[in-house]
């Protein structure tokens, strides 16, 4: 899926909402485990119950990693699941040396080989240049950098001074002139809010994805204080909050319930911001 279309689906949605798919097996509802897999169950429901309220889905490949074998089968069956109108993530946050990178691209781009072929995988930073180009040789597929997280860590690195500024801000800087804003993203967590501004000088048209909202306390306010541009530009992610909303028989409709909230908020922004 390309910028236009992305843009234009979070038009015909009203939302900019990316339901996170973090499965553990512990926190399956019960009445689901007489499934010969829960887990793909619990994906299908939670999709099915969401999918005209988001217009991403982003599994985090470590919650099907750690399955082994039948892991890996159920983030498959799960991409394969997905309505070819929704963007998908995987979030494996993936970079290595060029030979390496370019098989984690054919992992999660090249369907012929490994049966996925999500839009965009989340990639860190690390290794520099030629980590992250074998991930940009495809056509429509997307780059999401890691560039200022969520999590309390962030301050261990992304926010050393540089001669330059921040850390994060050289990421940004250096990477911006990999590729454009139409195969480039970042991650900028939400629970950063008073960055957005900063961030938005320095990548005025990519996406950002923003996990954090929900369990983690983010505020989808402060993101899109600043966080919005003319095309949105914001994928706000929440996982915990919207599948684990409740954990018995209604764990379907709650999740719908926490969505249909999150997606009206996102609404209500839209408008005031003249973008619906
Ligand atoms: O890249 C990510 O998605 C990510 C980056 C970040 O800075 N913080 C962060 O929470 N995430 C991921 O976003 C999801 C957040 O999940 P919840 O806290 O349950 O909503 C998890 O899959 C995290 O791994």
């Amino acid at each position: 899926m390309n910028k236009k279309q992305l843009f234009e689906q979070i038009q015909i949605k009203k939302s900019f909402l990316c339901v996170g798919l973090d499965p553990v097996l512990e926190n399956i509802p019960p009445h689901l485990l007489k499934y010969e897999n829960p887990v793909l169950e619990f994906n299908k429901q939670i999709i099915d119950a969401t999918k005209d309220l988001c217009v991403a889905y982003k599994p985090n490949t470590a919650f099907y990693e750690c399955m082994g074998l039948k892991g890996w089968e159920t983030l498959i069956k799960t991409w394969q699941y997905m309505p070819e109108d929704i963007f998908s993530i995987a979030d494996a946050k993936r970079g290595d040396i060029g030979n390496t990178s370019a098989m984690y691209a054919d992992a999660f781009f090249n369907e012929a080989k490994s049966d996925m072929s999500f839009d965009s995988v989340t990639v860190a930073p690390y290794m520099g240049k030629d980590s992250v180009s074998p991930f940009l040789n495809y056509k429509d597929k997307w780059v999401i950098l890691l560039a200022l997280t969520s999590n309390a860590g962030h301050s261990d690195f992304q926010l050393h001074k540089t001669p330059e500024g921040k850390l994060y801000e050289e990421v940004i800087r250096i990477s911006s002139q990999w590729a454009d804003s139409e195969q480039m993203m970042y991650v900028v967590g939400a629970t950063r809010g008073l960055e957005f501004q900063n961030i938005r000088r320095l990548a005025p048209d990519n996406f950002l994805l923003v996990p954090g909202v929900g369990a983690q306390g983010g505020s989808l306010a402060d993101v899109c204080e600043f966080g919005l541009n003319k095309e949105c530009g914001l994928l706000v992610n929440s996982s915990r909050g919207i599948i684990y909303a409740s954990k018995g028989e209604d764990f379907a409709e709650r999740a719908r319930e926490e969505a249909l909230k999150l997606q009206q908020e996102m609404e209500a922004i839209l408008l005031a911001a003249k973008l619906i």
